[in-house]
């Protein structure tokens, strides 16, 4: 069966400055429908390239420079223009860490949503997409223009728009980034009880570790622009393969309960400027053998995972 979503090998450049960046060098990731996965790495690991290149919403700086998009079995890369709204607005839904960025200042919020029913919903049909974001009053809401709104309820009008288009996938770009702890509970738990409602497959990419074992049924991990471990949650956050997750594990305040000491990671994430000729990570790995440094890691299959590490199969990899 054709997956929901297939990326390979994907490479993507910024122009910055005169030189380039490599955000994503061969990142590969497949995803079926109806899964909930959560993308986790560093600032910098290639989460945000990742999540704009499914929808073709790259910036100007940003090339393709190798690999594919498959969005159903449809190439991202290759569709016309409009193809690619239609895709966008047909089966992708996208909330990001600033809702104000998703919304228009100068329109009503109930009239946002109304286009975002694409011109089919009645005012009781936006009232109740903004009920189903649990907000209280909806009708006073949709009268509202966004600056009226806190930051929590501007989040839960960009989620109830982004669902009101019936996506077959939504990417969460660190939705609840940007708002405090309590609301950010509540903000997640309406973003997942929707999607479970409507059978949505969500890709949440966050820094919170956590909060994804919690809520995720797949946990995939980006180092240096390549997912470096995915499988199971459970799996892959109790007994991480990749020396880079059992490091972020590790980093994780919450270990400290469970008597383990607080650490962060030594040494500081890549900015590549092309194609990274061993494992990115080998210079800040505890593990790593000399061909770490020389040699791209192959995929392999250990432990219902994914990994790419020359050092996966390896006792010296179990039990990190
Ligand atoms: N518009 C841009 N111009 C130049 N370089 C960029 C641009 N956007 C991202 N990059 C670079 O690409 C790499 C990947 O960045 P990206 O934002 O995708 O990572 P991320 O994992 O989403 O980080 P964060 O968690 O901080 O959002 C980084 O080195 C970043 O500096």
């Amino acid at each position: 069966m054709t997956p929901l979503l297939h990326i390979d090998d994907l490479v993507v450049d910024y122009a910055s400055g005169g030189r380039t960046v490599r955000a994503l060098d061969g990142a590969a990731l497949t995803v079926q429908r109806g899964e909930t996965v959560g993308i986790v790495g560093e600032s910098g690991s290639g989460k945000s390239t990742l999540g704009s290149a499914i929808g073709g919403l790259l910036p100007g700086a940003a090339s393709v420079t190798g690999g594919a998009v498959r969005v159903d079995g449809d190439d991202v890369n290759t569709l016309r223009p409009k193809q690619l709204r239609a895709l966008r607005r047909g089966r992708l839904g996208y909330i990001f860490q600033e809702p104000i960025g998703s919304l228009d200042p100068t329109m009503r919020v109930g009239r946002q949503v109304e286009l975002a029913l694409r011109g089919r919903g009645t005012r009781a049909d936006v009232t109740a997409h903004l009920a189903r974001v649990q907000l209280a009053d909806p009708d006073r809401v949709a009268r509202s223009y966004p600056h009226q709104l806190s930051g929590g309820m501007a989040q839960r009008v960009a989620i109830a728009m982004a669902m009101a288009g019936e996506p077959e996938i939504l990417i969460a770009d660190e939705p609840t980034a940007a708002l405090d702890s309590q609301i950010r509970e509540e903000v997640l738990g309406v973003i997942f009880s929707l999607a479970a409602e409507a059978g949505t497959t969500i890709l949440w990419l966050s820094h919170d570790l956590p909060a994804v074992a919690k809520r995720c049924s797949r946990v995939v991990v980006m180092y240096g622009g390549r997912v470096v471990e995915s499988g199971a949650a459970s799996a892959v956050l109790d007994s991480p393969r990749h020396p880079y997750t059992a490091a972020l594990v590790r980093a994780v305040p919450g270990a400290a309960a469970d008597g383990a000491r607080l650490s962060s990671i030594p040494g500081q994430p890549p900015v590549l400027t092309g194609s990274a000729q061993g494992c990115a990570f080998a210079p800040r790995c505890p593990d790593a053998l000399g061909p770490c440094s020389a040699d791209r890691p192959p995929l392999v299959s250990v432990a219902e995972r994914d990994v790419l590490c020359h050092l996966a199969e390896a006792t010296v990899g179990a039990g990190r």
